[in-house]
């Protein structure tokens, strides 16, 4: 299913684990900032609603997307959480270096998945230009900082 055909916002509040116990950290890239603030926002209002404490939110800022794996790693072995959402934008410019960017940036997000026991969230828009990203991050197709602190809770809790 597209995007285009579910709402990145909605979710089954009575399906989602009280967060309360929960520590979360999010890696925030600074490269467009005015959607991953959107992100941002939209993934803590999430966290917030599914029962996580304020003090239990730790975000941190990084440069641009491709630093979001050094980023996460560095939080995942220095704050103790139970699940780090790593956000990001990457919009296509006129070269190749949106593909190296976003590969590197997907790679490196799943390898940390692989290589620790804290779940990494990809909440990294790739999109062909800024309209696609302001519809991913409040617009019409909802936000994607909401799912992936959905995702977040999901993963935190999964096997326990
Ligand atoms: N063009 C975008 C970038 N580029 C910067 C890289 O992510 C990285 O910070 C730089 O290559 C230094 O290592 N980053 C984004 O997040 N979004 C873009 O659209
Ligand atoms: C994703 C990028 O790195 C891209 O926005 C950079 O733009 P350009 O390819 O025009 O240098």
């Amino acid at each position: 299913m597209a995007t285009e055909n579910k709402n990145l916002s909605v979710y089954d509040k009575n399906k989602i684990p009280n967060a309360k116990d929960l520590r979360f950290g999010i890696v925030v890239s600074e490269w467009n900032g005015q959607i991953t603030e959107a992100l941002f926002q939209g993934a803590q209002e999430a966290l917030l609603d599914c029962g996580a404490l304020p003090e239990n939110i730790i975000r941190w800022n990084v440069p641009g997307s491709f630093e979001l794996t050094f980023g996460s790693k560095k939080m995942i072995n220095t704050q103790k959480v139970d699940a780090v959402i790593a956000i990001g934008s990457v919009i296509r410019g006129e070269t190749s270096h949106f593909d190296f960017v976003c590969s590197a940036t997907a790679q490196g997000i799943k390898d940390l998945n692989v290589a620790y026991d804290v779940p990494v969230i990809f909440c990294v828009l790739t999109d062909d230009n800024i309209q696609q990203s302001l519809d991913r991050s409040g617009g019409k197709h909802g936000n994607k900082g909401t799912e992936a602190a959905i995702a977040a809770i999901q993963m935190a809790v999964l096997g326990k």
